[in-house]
């Protein structure tokens, strides 16, 4: 709760937000971004909440709802609006979560990569089921490995026996399963670690959510370019001819889609005949992190 009077707002523990210092950068006073409808705001104490997103802050009161305009420096190294004072306290409705705030830890990520040596990112392989991502992923996280870098493998197969158990194949819920793992490669990236997520991921827009998730350039994806035909000739379960056979209903390729990626990073094309190895695919990655960086601090 925030009181409201005579065009001012105080946080519950009585630090103004009318000031010309406002809520950071580029954010306008309390008291001018409520104008809007500060004529119907009457003094006293209203339920108040702030939503906020790269671009905007929406604010939520029982008067409505404005949006204030935000800099991408208002925004701390999780995305959320910071340059408050210690005693402020910013409170937001983020989906259903309603009156929550962010903490922030003096140990930040650039703390936690000097420790590692390393940066934190997200290397999103993607591609048909056989394509190649778990024997990619393995292979990247092997050499990593022995390069003394940290690195978390989170395969959407393995992922779908804990975490994601409750998710079946259908569209919104391969939506939902693509929303965790972001969010989950992103607190791992946070973390300093080389999050390699591979997961078949066929929809762009899921993809495209997850790369929206993490700052410019942390987020790597990879394509795993294989033919259906060739994923359906290695075949390593038996899924490929039991969807043939149609008894597994909507698999990715056969009677699902699979909407190919047009702006990875790297694409690892299956080359026929004597194609690459995974060790030799995961070099290519490899190549890519240390040209950008990740392998160090
Ligand atoms: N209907 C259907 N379509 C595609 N794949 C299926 C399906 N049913 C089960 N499987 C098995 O589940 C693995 C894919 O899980 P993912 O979490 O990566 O899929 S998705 O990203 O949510 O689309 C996938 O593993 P990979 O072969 O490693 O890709 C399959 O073994
Ligand atoms: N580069 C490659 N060349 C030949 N076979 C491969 C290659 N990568 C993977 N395979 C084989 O293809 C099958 C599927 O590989 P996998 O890594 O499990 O794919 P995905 O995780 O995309 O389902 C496995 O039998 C694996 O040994």
């Amino acid at each position: 709760m925030i009181a409201i009077g005579g065009g001012s707002a105080t946080l519950a523990g009585g630090t103004s937000l009318s000031s010309s210092r406002g809520l950071g950068v580029g954010i306008k006073p309390c008291s001018t971004f409520l104008s809007s409808s500060s004529s119907s705001f009457k003094p006293g104490f209203l339920g108040f909440s702030v939503h906020s997103s790269k671009g905007s802050v929406r604010i939520n009161s029982m008067e409505g709802s404005t949006t204030v305009t935000v800099n991408e420096t208002d925004f701390n190294t999780n995305g959320h609006v910071g340059n408050l004072d210690e005693n402020q306290s910013l409170l937001s409705s983020i989906g259903n979560s309603t009156n929550i705030k962010w903490h922030e830890c003096s140990v930040n990520k650039i703390e936690r990569q000097k420790l590692l040596k390393q940066k934190g990112c997200v290397i999103w392989i993607t591609g048909l089921s056989a394509s190649g991502k778990s024997s990619v992923a393995c292979a990247l996280s092997q050499i990593l490995h022995s390069r003394g870098k940290l690195s978390y493998v989170l395969d959407g197969d393995n992922v779908r026996h804990g975490l994601n158990r409750d998710l079946s194949f259908k569209a919104e819920d391969r939506a939902e399963n693509i929303r965790r793992i972001g969010e989950v490669a992103k607190l791992f990236a946070d973390a300093g670690v080389i999050c390699i997520a591979s997961l078949i991921s066929p929809y762009a827009r899921d993809r495209d959510a997850c790369r929206a998730l993490l700052p410019e350039g942390d987020f790597i994806e990879v394509f795993m370019d294989v033919p259906l035909q060739v994923c359906e000739e290695r075949d390593p379960k038996g899924l490929y001819k039991l969807a043939r056979a149609g008894k597994i209903k909507g698999f990715t390729g056969i009677d699902d889609p699979y909407e190919q990626p047009l702006n990875s990073e790297i694409v690892l094309k299956h080359k026929g005949g004597d194609c690459d190895s995974p060790i030799e695919m995961a070099g290519e990655v490899i190549s890519f992190l240390e040209e950008k960086g990740f392998l160090q601090a």
